[in-house]
Formats: C-alpha cells, structure tokens, sequence
C-alpha cells in the first residue's frame, strides 16, 4: 500500500533522514517511535508532500506521490493542534470535505451524522470550536480527515497537549474507529505505552535513521525503546509497595 524506499534529506548540512525504507500494508497502523529532533515530522512531512526529498522514492496504492501536490496524494496530515474553521459549526467542520466536493446535502448529513456518533460529538454538533474542549477539538478534525476517506493517515503526535486519561480515552477510541474505517496509518509518538496501544507494526527512528521491527515483541525487546526498563520500574515500585 504505502512503500517508502532510500528516502534521504538534509537541511543545509545537517543530515536529518538517511536512507529510510518503510513498506505498510492496507489496514495496518505503522507506530514509529523516537525521541525529539530524530526526524519524525520531516518523514511525515516528505509523504504528506509539504517538503520535498533528496533522494528516495515513495509509492502509495502503486502511484508515485513525489510528483502529486499534497491535495492529490489522497492522505491527510493531522499534528497535535487541530485545524478547524473557527466561525464553522462542529457539523460544518466535519461536512466541509463533503460540501467542496459537492455531495448531495441529505447525503452528507448522513455521514456527517455517523461520525458524530461514533466519535461522540453528537451533543456537540452546533457548538464552535472555541467551545470544545482539547479532546473534543481533536475528535472533531479526525471527523474531518476521515469524511473524506483518505488511504493514508498520517498522525503527528495526535494526543501531546492532552492531559493523560483524555490522552488515553483517545488512544481507546482511535483503535474503535480504526477498525471500522480500516484505516491505513502512520502513527508518530514520543510515548512507547502510546505506541504499544495504537500500533499494529512498530518502528524507531534515531537521527534519521528508521529500524521497522517484524514483532512486537522485537520493538519491546530493542533497548532503545525504553519499554523493558519502564516495566522492572513498575516491578521494582510493587515490589516495594509489598
Ligand atoms: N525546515 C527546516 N529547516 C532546517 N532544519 C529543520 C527544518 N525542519 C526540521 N529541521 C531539523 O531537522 C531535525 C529533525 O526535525 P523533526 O521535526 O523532523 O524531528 P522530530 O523527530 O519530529 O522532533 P519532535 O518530536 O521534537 O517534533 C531537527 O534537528 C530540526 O531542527
């Protein structure tokens, strides 16, 4: 579905992607772990077509995305700041992808309604944006990235500005939406826990440099998760606690 081969960019003379190769299957969610400046928003970044590589290829369904504009790439890009319309309505919001393609109205209160409820905006439907709250707001702009039902998504530390039991609602209602659109995803974290929970197939980037796993288990095992020395914190805490 997605492949990504060799991808390569520098930014002057700093090397910030080398050689990144990345293949995901229709339906699987790709979580990539790293730590901050190791280049994770550059990749999202260079697929989503907003910058442009030195070297590599990218394929998504089977057609070269390097020479299709961002609008042409049928992906949507969402980051931790949800872009909405502020002076639109929570509906209006998620219709727009609709009403610019110029769907039938009774068609598109219809999806739009779907949406909101299985995202649980329905109570929400005539509010603006400034009248949500973080959680909500991001909710609404899945709603609008998934109308318009994209192959890919590409998702930037979606959940960062959201406290940690909204963060983990959210994380919950991800994976219920994720199986019923069968969403095709990269999902970028700073947080392994995160990336446990949202992914289907595991990746760490470090300084540019990107290692897939082909387990679980493997990405659990790979020390510079940090995921085996969070559990014998958690062992060693009980253990004092017993
Ligand atoms: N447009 C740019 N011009 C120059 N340098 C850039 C540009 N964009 C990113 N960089 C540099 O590239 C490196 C990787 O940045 P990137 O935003 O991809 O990292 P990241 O892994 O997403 O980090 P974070 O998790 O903090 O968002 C950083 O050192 C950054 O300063």
């Amino acid at each position: 579905m997605l492949e990504v081969s060799a991808l390569a960019k520098s930014f002057g003379s700093q090397s910030v992607l080398r050689d990144v190769s990345l293949t995901l299957p229709a339906g699987e969610v790709l979580a990539v772990l790293g730590r901050s400046g190791g280049g994770k928003t550059t990749l999202l970044k260079i697929i989503a077509g907003l910058e442009a590589p030195d070297a590599g290829t990218l394929h998504l369904a089977g057609h070269d995305l390097r020479p299709l504009p961002p609008n042409q790439r049928q992906l949507v890009y969402l980051y931790q700041e949800p872009l909405l319309f502020p002076h639109l309505t929570v509906f209006e919001n998620i219709a727009f992808g609709l009403r610019i393609r110029k769907v039938a109205n009774g068609k598109i209160t219809q999806q739009v309604n779907q949406l909101l409820d299985e995202l649980d905006l329905r109570e929400h439907a005539q509010k603006a944006p400034h009248q949500l709250s973080g959680g909500q707001r991001q909710r609404v702009s899945f709603g609008r990235a998934l109308i318009i039902r994209p192959r890919l998504l590409l998702l930037d530390e979606p959940f960062g500005n959201l406290d940690a039991q909204t963060r983990a609602d959210m994380q919950q209602l991800f994976l219920r939406v994720r199986q019923q659109h069968q969403m095709t995803a990269i999902f970028v974290t700073h947080d392994s826990r995160e990336a446990l929970t949202v992914g289907s197939r595991f990746a760490y980037l470090e300084q540019g440099q990107l290692t897939t796993f082909a387990s679980k288990a493997d990405f659990v095992r790979d020390a510079r998760t940090n995921i085996q020395q969070e559990v014998r914190f958690w062992e060693s805490i009980s253990r004092t606690e017993n």
